[in-house]
């Protein structure tokens, strides 16, 4: 094993991200979460389930076509209708939106969220998780999350001042807190706008919490508890380091491939135990380098649950609309047809692994996607290409051969044949034969094949150049 140093020029990398967190003044990140009009109109079925909530609507493989868009802009794509009116649509509405998010389906409907139903809805929470002491985990501690009032979050985090700001997103602002045990926490404040979109957000608040409340694994962010007076807020364990965005695009110095290593390996834990680990199949949907926190050792730990879902076992998959996501991790069945499931996390998680490798963001200035970038070179295993510059030769070889055969693997365009995160993580530690192969030089197996996109229900046949047209495609939309 060769040891890693900071050396290297650092480069400069047309960046998203180039401020520190808390200097950002709003959201920085691409917002053009389009879809390649190709592909779907030629598509026979495109059923849009629309996901009203976290029960969600579409389980089996067969698509179908959903009637239920009560409360979204959902559209219903005719597959008939060769003309691209159904993605100038999806794009009005996309370009509507101002921010990464779009807000449209939400979580609970407008009218539910008095302060007497999120209070239910809190005490649901709450009672979901007493019963996982009993079903399933018996000797599991019960994870310990507590309400705070708001005079404690004021007094934490020195009535929100604006010092302790660390961080700003589409859901609200993240404040540094110290708590009056000494414990340093994250607050994060969903943000006051319009009563309308008031409501939106306190409905993404609850699923947040929903969610996070359940989770406990050590690469995953940890909950200390809520505040619902005075405002709604997550308490969260305080991460010292910030988030991969900034340590890795942001800093002056380079992040050592030791720590890149590492991040690999814990934020593949961490998907692991939401897909297979945790008492119910969650799926992220929004992975990338900003989500991903950094603890005193560098440990990782995906936070930002604003977008998880629920997945119910019996079910293959799940369909959304409208897609939701950051523009450069999007899977393309789930930008071109909104499908969920794990894979659409592996393939994130392989975009976050191009961005260790290369030190590049998943989407640059002019809007170049990492994956179009990186995908030949992959392909034809140029490893000094690829690489970090700023990195020189201070990296594992073979370390580096088994992160870049794992990247290559998840950002397969067709889901079925990127690995289970269990198969990820024998990758990057070189115990399985696609790793072997990488070590030896060997091709891996081509991308080039062909394939049914989505089993029973799409039986297209799609291609890796396909996909790449539709991905610029996608792009040259995002950019009109
Ligand atoms: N626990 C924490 N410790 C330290 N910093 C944090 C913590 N949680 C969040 N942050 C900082 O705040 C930023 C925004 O947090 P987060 O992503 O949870 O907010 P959001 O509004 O949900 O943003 P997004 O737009 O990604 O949905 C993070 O990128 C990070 O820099």
């Amino acid at each position: 094993m060769s040891p890693s140093k900071e050396t290297g020029e650092p480069q400069k990398t047309p960046d998203l991200e180039t401020q520190p967190e808390s200097k950002k003044p709003d959201f920085k990140e691409d917002d053009s979460n389009q879809s390649s009009p190709r592909c779907v109109l030629e598509t026979p079925v495109l059923g849009t389930g629309i996901d009203s909530d976290n029960s969600s609507t579409s389980s089996s493989s067969s698509s179908r076509r959903s009637d239920n868009n009560s409360n979204n802009s959902s559209i219903v794509v005719d597959s008939n209708n060769g003309s691209s009116q159904h993605w100038r649509n999806m794009f009005d509405v996309i370009k509507m939106k101002s921010i990464r998010r779009l807000y449209s389906f939400q979580t609970f409907k407008s009218s539910d969220i008095s302060k007497r139903s999120l209070n239910k809805k809190l005490a649901r929470i709450r009672s979901a998780e007493d019963r996982m002491e009993y079903e399933g985990e018996p000797f599991a501690a019960k994870p310990s999350w507590r309400s705070f009032d708001y005079g404690e979050l004021v007094a934490a985090t020195d009535n929100f001042c604006s010092e302790n700001l660390i961080g700003k997103g589409g859901n609200g602002e993240v404040y540094k807190g110290l708590l009056s045990d000494g414990q340093p926490v994250a607050v994060k404040r969903l943000m006051r706008k319009k009563k309308k979109e008031d409501d939106a957000r306190t409905g993404d608040f609850l699923s947040e919490l929903g969610t996070i409340a359940h989770i406990d694994h050590p690469n995953a962010a940890h909950l200390l508890g809520y505040g619902v007076d005075g405002g709604l807020h997550l308490v969260l364990q305080y991460s010292p380091h910030g988030s991969l965005a900034t340590l890795l695009h942001s800093s002056e110095e380079c992040l050592e491939w030791g720590i890149r290593y590492r991040v690999a390996i814990g934020v593949a834990k961490g998907l692991q135990y939401l897909h297979r680990g945790c008492h119910r199949r969650i799926i992220h949907r929004d992975i990338k380098a900003s989500n991903i926190l950094l603890t005193k050792d560098f440990e990782p730990q995906i936070s930002d649950f604003g977008l998880a879902k629920w997945l119910p076992e019996k079910w293959n998959h799940h369909i959304v609309f409208p897609i939701e996501g950051t523009f450069g991790y999007l899977a393309p069945e789930y930008f071109m047809h909104g499908i969920v499931d794990e894979k659409t996390d592996v393939f994130a998680y392989g975009v976050l692994l191009l961005e260790l490798i290369t030190g590049r963001v998943a989407v640059d200035s002019s809007r170049q996607s990492l994956v179009m970038w990186a995908k030949p070179l992959l392909d034809e295993n140029e490893m000094k290409e690829l690489v970090d510059p700023r990195l020189g030769e201070d990296y594992n070889d073979d370390e580096m051969k088994n992160v870049m055969s794992a990247a290559s693997m998840c950002i397969h365009h067709l889901s079925t044949k990127r690995p289970h995160m269990s198969g990820v993580l024998q990758i990057l530690r070189g115990e399985n034969e696609y790793a072997a192969d990488a070590r030896r030089g060997e091709q891996r197996p081509s991308s080039a094949g062909r394939s049914v996109i989505i089993d029973g229900c799409d039986l297209e046949d799609y291609t890796c150049s396909r996909y790449l047209n539709d991905l610029n495609r996608h792009r040259e939309l995002a950019l009109e």
